[in-house]
């Protein structure tokens, strides 16, 4: 299967992901609060940009089902995802306007471009290719951090956790995976090594974001 092919190349990446002392610090609930304020602020855009990237999938869709599935994924990121950064933001006194008005820092801006770029320019398969690192991985990394001991009591990253662990976003990446291998069947090589490579970048930028957030890089917002 494709995404068989895709995860050979990934998994370097994703497995440094897992290493990342921000990730590590959501895992055992050390990570500096401060941190966590500044990813839900960047994310929280990301995802107003990320959303409109569902949107135009279910336009470009071949067929109903594809259809059914971007409007699926739209309505995970405006109402459970998106749900999920606001209550978190509550906790910290910010509210759901504050997080909108965020302004995006530069990598931010780049990721999301490469993805609205790309998903205007092409077909379905470039939506699907541009789509599937951030929602897979972040499925991966929440699976992966609810496995170690610890991870899931006494720690304020819990409900990071255990949404994107749960059985809900599984289903959700599940699909996607289903549905990239669908429109892989009956595309030629050259097509296919233009979708990996897609996917590949998606990766990196997915590691440059935990690294931004990180470093709370405001500088690069601020100038
Ligand atoms: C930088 C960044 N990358 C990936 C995700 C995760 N994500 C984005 S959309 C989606 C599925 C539908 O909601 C998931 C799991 C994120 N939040 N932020």
């Amino acid at each position: 299967m494709f995404t068989d092919r895709l995860w050979k190349r990934v998994e370097p990446i994703w497995t440094a992901y897992l290493d990342h002392p921000f990730v590590r610090g959501l895992g055992d609930g050390t990570l500096e609060q401060d941190k966590f304020r500044h990813w839900l602020k960047q994310d929280y855009v990301y995802l107003i940009d990320y959303a409109r990237l569902f949107a135009i999938g279910s336009a470009k869709a071949d067929d109903l089902e594809e259809m059914t599935t971007f409007a699926k994924l739209l309505h995970g990121v405006l109402d459970v995802e998106m749900d999920l950064h606001r209550k978190y933001a509550a906790d910290f006194g910010i509210t759901k306007e504050e997080l909108e008005k965020t302004e995006a820092s530069a990598i931010t801006t780049a990721y999301t471009s490469y993805m609205l770029n790309l998903s205007q320019r092409g077909g379905v398969e470039n939506v699907v290719a541009s789509v599937l690192a951030c929602e897979w991985s972040y499925n991966f990394i929440g699976k992966e951090l609810a496995k170690r001991p610890g991870s899931l009591t006494d720690n304020f990253y819990k409900s990071w956790i255990e949404m994107y662990s749960s059985a809900e976003f599984t289903a959700l990446a599940e699909e996607t995976k289903q549905l990239m291998n669908r429109i892989a069947e009956d595309k030629p090589e050259k097509e296919l090594a233009r979708l990996e490579e897609i996917v590949v970048k998606t990766s990196q930028f997915e590691y440059m974001f935990w690294d931004m957030v990180e470093k709370k890089e405001e500088w690069l917002v601020k100038g």
